[in-house]
């Protein structure tokens, strides 16, 4: 911990250290969510995955001054007798173990179901048999698309925010046809979600439920070839710098017209860590994690990605730096997309007093410095390697 100043909560409550079960704690949001935990608090963490890169640097050396308050638990939640034991041993589970890249939502949709609701549900059902509290990672996905989505193009009423604002307690979940398999995630989410609101209203759980939008930011997937499988598909954060470190064109899904607000990893773990110290003001609560600050189409995202690129690695961009693709030679068959993704903020600033901070443009320098000076030598390597022919 930085200080040895007392910790107190939003209502000037001291803070007790707590235990906290950590699922997926290897993962994007996991491994932020991890170092802000041992950097700045006195809590414990048992962090499980089946992965653990991207927080080897706290797990390793054990003079780390945190090296008593985390312990890695390589655990598949599917199938492991100790997940029980680590949940009664907790003060609060954390679950964020999910698949959560939009490539496999058609194109793997048994895995995807299964992740998001099936593998949740002992979790859940441990957290409520026990007592335990439980913070759920949803997803901004469940709202699907926006009413406005349905106006013809030129309506007016496009512009009115009951048409396109996305609020927890009141828009509704708009997903598309059965065989449009892309919401088969979000409505996985969306049922894990109503299963976590059941045991509350029933069973009496204490829950919050989060729907980030957007969080990116360094160590978000992996880059095709170097640090995951070459010809996969991370999301658009990874997709763009990837492109931009080898010199390629950016693809844009039929035509990048989506819209999306992006936020900086590190304001959205601090709502976190708010929802995680004020139980009180959290418990009960669906929250909205975003930024409606930063909303860009694709495109505009593309653009500016170049444009920061060429600033921080001094290499000028391509000529022509994007490429149109349609969504089914990019992603498959049975793939949609959300329209438009604007959080509304009034119960997270109600409950918790929290707002993002960071710009798009200040977010995009920090992650893209972050890429380049940890990728770019090895894209170097690889791209110079000749192709093995048989
Ligand atoms: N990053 C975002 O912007 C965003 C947006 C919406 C929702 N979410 C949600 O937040 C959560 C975390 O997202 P992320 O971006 O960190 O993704 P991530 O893929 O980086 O992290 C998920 C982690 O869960 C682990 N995991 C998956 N299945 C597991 C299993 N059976 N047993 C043990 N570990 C398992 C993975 O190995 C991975 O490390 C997910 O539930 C996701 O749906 C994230
Ligand atoms: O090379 C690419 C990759 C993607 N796109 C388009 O960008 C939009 C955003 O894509 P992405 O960040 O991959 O994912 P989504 O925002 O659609 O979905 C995520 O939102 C939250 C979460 O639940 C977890 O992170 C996940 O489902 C999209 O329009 C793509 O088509 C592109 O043009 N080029």
């Amino acid at each position: 911990m930085a200080s040895g100043v007392a910790r107190v909560d939003l209502d000037g409550r001291p803070i007790k250290p707590m235990t906290i079960c950590m699922i997926g704690a290897g993962g994007f949001i996991g491994s932020h969510l991890c170092e802000k935990l041992m950097s700045e608090t006195p809590h414990k963490v048992l962090a499980l995955d089946v992965y653990s890169d991207k927080i080897k640097h706290l797990l390793e050396p054990s003079t780390l001054p945190w090296a008593d308050r985390i312990q890695f638990h390589r655990i598949n939640i599917k199938h492991d007798s100790r997940l029980e034991g680590l949940i009664k041993m907790s003060d609060l589970t954390v679950n964020l173990a999910a698949i959560c890249t939009p490539a496999d939502y058609n194109t793997r949709p048994l895995d995807t179901i299964y992740s998001n609701f099936i593998d949740a549900l002992p979790v859940v059902k441990y957290c409520s048999e026990n007592g335990k509290r439980l913070i759920h990672f949803s997803t901004c996905e469940v709202y699907g698309k926006t009413i406005g989505s349905f106006l013809p193009k030129d309506s007016p009423l496009r512009q009115d925010p009951a048409y396109y604002m996305l609020s927890e307690d009141a828009s509704p979940c708009i997903f598309g046809s059965i065989e449009k398999q892309r919401w088969s995630y979000a409505c996985a989410k969306q049922l894990i979600e109503r299963l976590i609101y059941a045991e509350g209203a029933e069973n009496g759980l204490e829950f919050t439920i989060v729907r980030p939008f957007n969080w990116i930011g360094p160590r978000m997937d992996f880059i095709p070839g170097i640090d995951g499988p070459s010809e996969g598909v991370p999301r658009v954060l990874a997709c763009f710098s990837n492109a931009l470190l080898r010199r390629q064109q950016l693809k844009l899904v039929d035509g990048g017209q989506s819209q999306r607000t992006f936020i900086f990893i590190k304001d959205a773990i601090e709502a976190v860590l708010l929802m995680i110290e004020n139980s009180a003001r959290a418990n009960g609560h669906i929250f909205n994690v975003g930024n409606p600050n930063n909303e860009v189409t694709v495109r505009q995202l593309a653009e500016m990605m170049t444009q920061v690129y060429s600033k921080v690695s001094g290499e000028p961009p391509l000529e022509v730096p994007t490429i149109d693709v349609s969504s089914k030679e990019f992603y498959g068959e049975g793939y949609d997309d959300s329209d438009k993704r604007i959080p509304d903020m009034t119960i997270i600033n109600r409950q918790l007093g929290w707002n993002p901070k960071t710009s798009l443009w200040d977010l995009l320098e920090s992650t893209l410095t972050y890429q380049h000076r940890t990728y770019a030598e090895a894209i170097k390597k690889a791209i110079s390697q000749p192709v093995a022919t048989s």
